[in-house]
């Protein structure tokens, strides 16, 4: 099994803005976005390409991932983006606006002949009505390898955008596609991280948001400010009495009497085999989360 990457935390932030990339390598966020997109004015792109890529090669993020979000290759940017991430070699490259699993292929082919480490994966932000409705073929493109598809993260704003849906409380709305996305991503092995929230206050509908994102299924949520870190880093980790029903939940299953039994009660649940796995991938993120914290310490 592959071992758990702990992502509860993904901070984007502007590739552009020097102070924010120095301020990244001392936050406890678990990965951090350098972002040469949305948040880059065009005619600050090429100078922040420049920024970013020195901020890389320089390093100093410690134990958290790096990822470069390049432009959409469509653009007047994209491509050199990707020529120049490729040579610093992040953890991760997110394309922008991915649409169809080709846009993968092509980009792994990119990668191949630049010959980039094959430890540098793709993400894939999935932000476009076209997107949801090809969801499973794009997530499909995991299993090329040459796409190093690992990741998907959902780009809330542009889907808002790009169907003139409203960003409200409980994203009743944003809800559907949240899932297919997340079954998607589920059904071809690949993590899933949530949207961002727009106020830069860590308020009471940011934690709710996260408490959402973590129900549905998310690995973690983006984030555009530092003050969301820490939420979003103690709700999308287990919990102390998550880890303590893990623990008696495996225990119990590892007694010789219920050796041969496929359901048993505790505290008046029943409880089957496969909630003993789902216990014990808890305990797997838990002990993640832990080493990943005392690496930051050290
Ligand atoms: C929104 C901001 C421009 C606000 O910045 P600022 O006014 O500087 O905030 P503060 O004064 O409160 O900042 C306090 C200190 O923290 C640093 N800071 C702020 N934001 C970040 C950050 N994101 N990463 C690292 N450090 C950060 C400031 O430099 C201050 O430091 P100090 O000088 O030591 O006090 C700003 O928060 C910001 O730019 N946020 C990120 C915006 C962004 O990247 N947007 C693009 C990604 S979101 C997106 O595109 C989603 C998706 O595609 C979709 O479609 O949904
Ligand atoms: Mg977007």
């Amino acid at each position: 099994m592959t071992p758990i990457t702990p992502r509860r935390s993904a901070l984007y932030m502007p590739g552009s803005n020097l102070r924010a990339l120095e301020k990244a390598r001392g936050l406890p966020a678990d990965v951090v976005i350098l972002d040469l997109e949305d948040a880059v004015a065009p005619d600050a792109k090429a100078a922040a390409r420049e920024q970013v890529c020195a901020a890389v090669r320089q390093g100093g993020y410690g134990a958290r991932e790096v990822v470069i979000r390049i432009n959409a290759l469509d653009t007047p940017w994209g491509q050199d983006d990707l020529a120049a991430a490729a040579e610093v070699a992040p953890d991760a490259i997110l394309i922008p606006k991915v649409s169809s699993p080709e846009a993968l292929v092509a980009v792994g082919t990119r990668l191949r002949r630049l010959r980039t480490p094959v430890r540098t994966r793709v993400w894939a932000m999935i932000e476009t009505p076209l997107a949801i409705l090809e969801i499973n073929a794009i997530a499909g493109a995991a299993h090329d390898v040459d796409t190093r598809l690992s990741c998907f993260v959902m780009g809330t704003n542009d889907l808002a955008k790009e169907t003139r849906s409203r960003v409200a409380p409980g994203r009743t709305a944003m809800l559907p596609w949240l899932m297919t996305a997340l079954a998607a991503a589920r059904a071809n092995g690949l993590d899933i991280l949530d949207g961002v929230y727009n106020s830069l206050e860590g308020d009471a509908g940011f934690r709710a948001e996260c408490e959402q994102g973590r129900d549905c299924g998310f690995d973690g949520k983006t984030l555009i400010h530092p003050n969301q870190i820490a939420a979003a880093n103690e709700i999308f980790a287990p919990s102390v009495g998550d880890v303590e029903r893990a623990r008696a939940i495996v225990a119990a299953f590892a007694l010789p009497e219920n050796a041969g039994r496929g359901a048993i009660a505790m505290e008046g649940r029943m409880v089957e085999r496969l909630h003993a796995e789902m216990a014990k991938r808890v305990l797997d993120l838990a002990e993640a989360i832990r080493r990943r914290e005392s690496d930051s310490q050290s």
